[in-house]
């Protein structure tokens, strides 16, 4: 049995994990990185990187064929063996070889196997081969283990072994049929992919799309998909999976039922935090671990949790701008140095409550930020809200024939300013950083006039929504 001791222990080496540890490293702290499988986490082999790979090229395809005269020169079908080998360098055919040298790189040491907190401040890993190693941490341990797939108590569906996303993602075939129960970002992106793909997809929502967005998103990536020779089946409730001898049945609330080769569940998250030793700490294994803006877990002044397994925001994005806060935040409480946890300082993950940016790789895309016109009435928002068809934009219309988008800004009647952005249609993903800086930065109404898009591209979506809001000072549009 080995002894080690860290200033830092980080369990997981997703892209937080490995965030965590390179701030703390560069604040002048020893760390060491547990991980039981690959590093590089989810994201790497079984999500973001894999999944946005299977859909770039359907997008690719998309925007050339809604192009005159580029449309012509396309006189195939997509290559699905070619897609699936790009998706595989994506994924560096689920090898971490890269990342280790890059942790090496950055000075941070690497442990393999499963880690436990078997008291404060100490975890033991136990390795593939059953070697048992104890670090202490003479500071803090982080943990960023992430999330793994929620499989729903639906009778027969865990015995009916369904696809995951880790299955969805990591394929190398595509089946003739594929079922997806779930109608949130996993379900609908790779609805979207398999029915590029050629397989008869049924998607089975319990209510409607996308529904933590604003209701446009959902019905339009719905109408895509029928499009697109996808059934959606929305406000359908699964009553009952089961594998047969050549793929599944799966019977709805009515009694009828569906055919499929393979059956994905797409319904949520559930945090890695089941065989973590959290017992030992007096914390709830299974639960999801609470973090504050420092993602400090309270009540334990050592022990952070960074990331999916904290649930405040499940996107990688979001968990690496809570691992800069956290690695600086470490270190800073380590040297005695200033720390900066009001909201907006350099120790806090404020953005998470009320500025969390995301894009759905759907056809077409989906880009938002910040609060929902529902959500900020919700808040207690005084609120306007602003529509507006993208494809009325001069760029839309060069960008795509017949380009079909909705964007909508909420706005803080009070403040006067942006509260959230949404944009559905082609491409609009490359459009929510300027949203997103309008949010958190609360720049005033007054002054986004000043911010002059360029013509003619997309962007100038900005001054049609704030023509349709009107001028400031009431004056003429
Ligand atoms: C299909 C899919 C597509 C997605 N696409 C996007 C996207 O386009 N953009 C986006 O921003 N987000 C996307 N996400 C979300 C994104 O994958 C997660 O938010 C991100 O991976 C979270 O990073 P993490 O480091 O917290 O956890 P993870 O990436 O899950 O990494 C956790 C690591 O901890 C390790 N670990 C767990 N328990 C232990 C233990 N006890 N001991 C040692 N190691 C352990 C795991 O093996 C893993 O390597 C997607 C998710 C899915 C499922
Ligand atoms: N492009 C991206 O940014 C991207 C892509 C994929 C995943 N992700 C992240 O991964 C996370 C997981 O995605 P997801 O799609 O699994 O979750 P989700 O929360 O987006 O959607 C879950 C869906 O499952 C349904 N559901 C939940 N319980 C159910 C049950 N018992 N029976 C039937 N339906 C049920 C919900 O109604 C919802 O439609 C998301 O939080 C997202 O942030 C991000």
């Amino acid at each position: 049995m080995d002894t080690t001791d860290f200033d830092l222990i980080v369990l997981g080496a997703g892209p937080v994990g490995e965030n965590v540890a390179d701030r703390a490293v560069q604040g002048g702290l020893t760390a060491v990185i547990v991980e039981s499988e690959l590093v590089g986490g989810e994201c790497s082999y079984w999500a973001c990187m894999p999944s946005k790979a299977l859909l770039r090229p359907v997008q690719a395809l998309r925007a050339a064929r809604q192009v005159r005269g580029a449309a012509e020169a396309v006189t195939g079908e997509l290559d699905v063996p070619a897609v699936l080998a790009r998706r595989d360098y994506f994924a560096n055919d689920w090898s971490d070889a890269g990342q280790v040298g890059w942790l090496d790189s950055a000075g941070i040491s690497l442990v393999r196997g499963h880690g436990r907190i078997s008291g404060p401040k100490e975890v033991t890993v136990t390795a593939a081969d059953g070697t048992v190693t104890v670090l202490t941490a003479r500071h803090a341990v982080a943990v960023a283990t992430g999330s793994d797939a929620m499989i729903p108590g639906i009778e027969g569906l865990r015995e009916a072994r369904p696809w995951t996303s880790r299955e969805a993602t990591s394929s190398k075939t595509v089946p003739e049929s594929l079922a997806i129960i779930g109608g949130g970002v996993v379900a609908t992106e790779m609805a979207t992919a398999y029915a590029a793909f050629g397989a008869a997809v049924t998607l089975i929502a319990r209510g409607g799309l996308l529904t933590s967005m604003e209701p446009f998103a959902g019905e339009l990536v719905a109408q895509a998909l029928r499009e697109q020779g996808a059934t959606v089946l929305l406000n359908t409730e699964t009553a009952r999976v089961s594998r047969t001898g050549n793929g599944v049945v799966i019977t709805i609330a009515d009694g009828s039922t569906i055919e499929a080769e393979e059956v994905l569940v797409a319904t949520g998250r559930s945090p890695r935090t089941r065989d973590l030793g959290l017992e030992t700490i007096g914390l709830t294994p299974g639960a999801w671990l609470e973090a504050d803006d420092t993602l400090r877990v309270p009540g334990l002044d050592w022990l952070y949790a960074v990331g999916d397994v904290n649930g405040r925001a499940l996107l990688t994005h979001q968990g690496k701008y809570q691992a800069r806060a956290a690695g600086d935040v470490i270190a800073a409480r380590v040297k005695g140095a200033p720390v900066s946890d009001a909201p907006w300082g350099v120790h806090a993950a404020t953005a998470d409550h009320q500025a969390v940016p995301q894009v759905t790789f759907t056809e077409p895309e989906v880009a938002s930020v910040g609060l929902t016109a529902a959500a900020a009435r919700e808040a207690g928002y005084e609120i306007r809200v602003v529509d507006y068809e993208i494809g009325n934009v001069s760029g839309a219309g060069l960008r795509a024939d017949d380009y079909r988008g909705s964007a909508r800004m909420v706005v803080d009647e009070r403040r006067k300013v942006v509260l959230g952005v949404t944009f559905v249609g082609p491409d609009v993903g490359d459009l929510l950083h300027a949203a997103t800086v309008a949010v958190v930065a609360e720049v005033p109404l007054d002054r986004l006039w000043h911010a002059v898009p360029s013509y003619p591209t997309v962007t100038e979506i900005w001054l049609r929504l704030l023509e349709a809001y009107g001028r400031p000072d009431g004056s003429p549009r």
